[in-house]
């Protein structure tokens, strides 16, 4: 058997441990009778698929970093209101969001700042043996140099200052464990701090496990009849 027909058997057998059907196309997929697609990929993925997607089906996606290119960002934009489909954007692996979009609304944010401290091997294959500041600046930077780190630096900031207001700081650090945002806005609201120490997924240390669960709750939300929190 070649390298593509083992990936298609194992993902039918794995969709089969789940009662699921697995499919091989985007096409065939977004013919199905699926009511919201959820992309958990990476950002070239969402970028390549969401068009297609919004056109027929409703969006989540976690590679939110997708949305720090403003001219993806306006077309999907543009084709879900041509559609009337809509783009979910879950919290994954921080917090806060409500606070922020309730503070642009009460007097405006004036600053956010999110410090990014993972173990140092879930950010760089270098020997680092104390902890490293490896990036400071913009959000819009951010996602750029760690795709695979930074999707949390833009949501925030879509919830509150935009890319290029959002001040960004990631530290390899080898004493730690966790996967740790220390988010800190100030406004005319007041002052948040919120801390969040993840644990890492077990296989996957870089994706602080939490994040499937953020997707998994903001899919309950859409058929909740009482929404929380949001
Ligand atoms: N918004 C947030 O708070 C967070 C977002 N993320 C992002 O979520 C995404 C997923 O994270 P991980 O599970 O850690 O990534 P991963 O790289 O470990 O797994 C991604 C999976 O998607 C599959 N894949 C890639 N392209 C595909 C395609 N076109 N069609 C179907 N499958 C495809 C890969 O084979 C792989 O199995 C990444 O973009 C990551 O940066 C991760 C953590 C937090
Ligand atoms: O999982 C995390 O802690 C955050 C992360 O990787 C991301 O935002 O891309």
């Amino acid at each position: 058997m070649d390298e593509r027909a083992k990936a298609k058997a194992e993902l039918t057998a794995f969709a089969n441990t789940y009662d699921c059907q697995a499919f091989h196309d985007i096409q065939s997929f977004l013919q199905s009778d699926t009511d919201i697609v959820v992309e958990c990929a990476n950002i070239d993925t969402a970028k390549s698929t969401s068009l297609d997607i919004i056109k027929q089906k409703d969006l989540m996606l976690i590679s939110i970093g997708a949305f720090a290119d403003p001219i993806f960002a306006e077309r999907v934009e543009q084709a879900s209101q041509e559609s009337g489909h809509r783009i979910y954007l879950p919290s994954g692996a921080i917090g806060g969001l409500d606070v922020l979009k309730a503070a642009k609304l009460d007097g405006g944010l004036e600053s956010v700042t999110l410090t990014t401290r993972k173990p140092a091997h879930s950010l760089t294959t270098d020997l680092i043996t104390a902890e490293q500041v490896l990036f400071e600046g913009p959000a819009r930077d951010a996602i750029e140099q760690f795709p695979k780190n930074a999707n949390v630096a833009i949501v925030l900031s879509l919830a509150g200052l935009g890319i290029e207001k959002t001040h960004v700081r990631i530290i390899a650090d080898p004493d730690v464990t966790q996967n740790i945002h220390h988010i800190t806005a100030t406004g005319a609201f007041g002052v948040m701090e919120l801390m969040i120490k993840n644990n890492p997924s077990p296989d996957n240390p870089k994706t602080s496990h939490v994040t499937g669960a953020s997707i998994l709750a903001a899919i309950a939300n859409l058929e909740s009849v009482v929404v929380v929190g949001t």
